[in-house]
């Protein structure tokens, strides 16, 4: 009997390892704790076909891997709406553009990044100093003026890392450039990783990943609860069922994977990594209209605000339908401030907020839709997972280091792209070559 790999997530990580391994000839089983495959992903469908991405949403240009899977099954993308103005709304309520010194520390910051062994953040010689440094301290003297502080706070730690600006260091933005391609392949919509969405929704791809790996190679409402070791194997313990393997593949967050029972207990290192990587915080709310009506007072809907629960609005519309879709995102301590409303008034603010970007219409949506994947027992939080101040230098080795017969996947541990769906494809086919090394396939 040939090896055998267990791959617990059938998020994109743990597809793309399962479908590596495959391809070798390798026997998969995926275990996947939700009664879907895809993970972060997920679309609803009003009832006239109108598509709601409330997980990611995007593609864009160097993003290789997920790219050439479209391409490869055949999935179509179409370019992310952004029709008229896109203005920067101040705490006063004026429109107008980012202030005209971010560029210059935009660019400081790409130099930093550049500076950056995307493989291992913590050995550069600056790596100790930018660990214990927060966003928010250190735009306070490298920014010229409170406003571009604020402004590069809420876009940087809110838009990318779905933080406030005292919670992440400088160095895991740094690291988050790098992996990107620096801040302007992050950050832009065309050009940039906002460019593109999917046809369909991004699950279609993970539902066409999955179909690949052929019937019965995932099972679905299948939580693991526990994984034991020893010289000769592995067992994956599920509720129900118990999974023997030469190797298993642990494709979920970090602070997920420290949710699972391990037999011999992790390294105490490799514990202390899952306890310091916390989940982003992020609402994404989606208000649908008749139609974009803001595109007809030249608006774009695309805005970036300063103050307020909202950091950003995009025009999520899709071509397909004539409806107007859009979207806000909050982030970090502001989504916190959300999430103890009572529902009704989390709604009333959301909409305030996307009033002060297109005007009053926006406070009569016909549908208005959110999901919190900080409540979702399988995600708990978004868009990814990211080190806590000084937790690069302190455990960064232990990301990817295999405890065993274990092995470690996950958009998380991706060195490119990592927190995007294109990092977690690159993650999962990273430990199936592990695997493979190992065994010889
Ligand atoms: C609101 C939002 C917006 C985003 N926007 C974008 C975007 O526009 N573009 C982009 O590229 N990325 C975006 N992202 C990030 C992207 O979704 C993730 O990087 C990617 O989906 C992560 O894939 P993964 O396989 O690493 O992890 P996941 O997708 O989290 O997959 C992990 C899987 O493991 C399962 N699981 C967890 N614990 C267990 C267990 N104990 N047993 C069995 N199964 C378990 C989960 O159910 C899940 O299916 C966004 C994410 C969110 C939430």
């Amino acid at each position: 009997m040939g090896t055998e790999v267990a791959v617990v997530g059938a998020g994109f990580s743990g597809l793309a390892a399962a479908l590596a391994l495959a391809r070798a000839g390798v026997r998969t089983r995926v275990l996947e704790a939700r009664d879907r495959v895809g993970g972060r992903v997920l679309t609803r469908w009003l009832a006239d076909g109108t598509q709601l991405d409330l997980g990611a949403q995007w593609v864009g240009p160097t993003q290789d891997r997920v790219n050439g899977l479209l391409a490869r099954y055949g999935i179509a993308t179409f370019p992310s709406a952004a029709h008229g103005a896109s203005p920067v709304i101040f705490p006063d309520g004026r429109h107008a553009g980012a202030p005209e010194a971010a560029a210059r520390v935009l660019d400081l910051l790409d130099a930093y990044a550049e500076r950056v062994d995307p493989v291992a953040p913590w050995a550069g010689a600056e790596a100790a100093e930018w660990d214990r440094t927060t966003l928010a301290g250190w735009l306070r003297t490298a920014a010229p003026d409170p406003a571009t502080a604020r402004y590069l706070g809420r876009l940087l730690a809110g838009g990318l890392l779905a933080a406030g600006p005292d919670e992440i260091s400088v160095l895991q933005l740094a690291f988050y450039l790098r992996s990107g391609g620096g801040s302007r392949a992050l950050l832009a919509m065309a050009g940039g990783a906002q460019q593109d969405r999917i046809v369909g929704g991004p699950p279609v791809l993970a539902e066409a990943l999955a179909a690949a790996l052929g019937p019965d190679a995932v099972r679905l409402s299948t939580p693991v609860r526990a994984i034991a070791q020893d010289r000769t194997g592995v067992v994956v313990h599920t509720d129900t069922d118990r999974v023997e393997a030469d190797a298993v593949v642990v494709a979920v967050p970090p602070t997920l994977a420290g949710r699972i029972r391990y037999d011999p207990p992790l390294p105490p290192l490799r514990d202390a990594l899952t306890q310091r990587m916390p989940m982003g915080s992020a609402i994404k709310v989606h208000a649908v209209y008749p139609e974009p009506f803001w595109r007809a007072d030249g608006r774009s809907g695309v805005a970036f605000c300063l103050a307020g629960p909202v950091t950003e609005t995009v025009d999520n519309s899709i071509p397909a339908s004539p409806r107007g879709v859009l979207t806000a995102f909050s982030y970090g301590p502001e989504a916190n401030a959300l999430r103890r409303m009572p529902p009704q008034a989390r709604q009333a603010s959301l909409l305030d907020a996307l009033a002060a970007v297109v005007g009053p219409a926006a406070r009569r949506p016909e549908e208005f839709v959110e999901y919190d994947w900080s409540a979702d027992e399988w995600t708990r939080g978004c868009f990814c997972g990211a080190p806590t101040l000084g937790s690069w230098c302190g455990y960064g080795p232990e990301l990817r280091q295999p405890v065993g017969r274990v092995h470690w996947a996950g958009t998380e541990t991706a060195t490119r792209w990592a927190g995007y769906l294109d990092g977690a494809i690159e993650a999962g086919e990273r430990a199936a070559a592990e695997i493979l090394a190992r065994t010889g396939g």
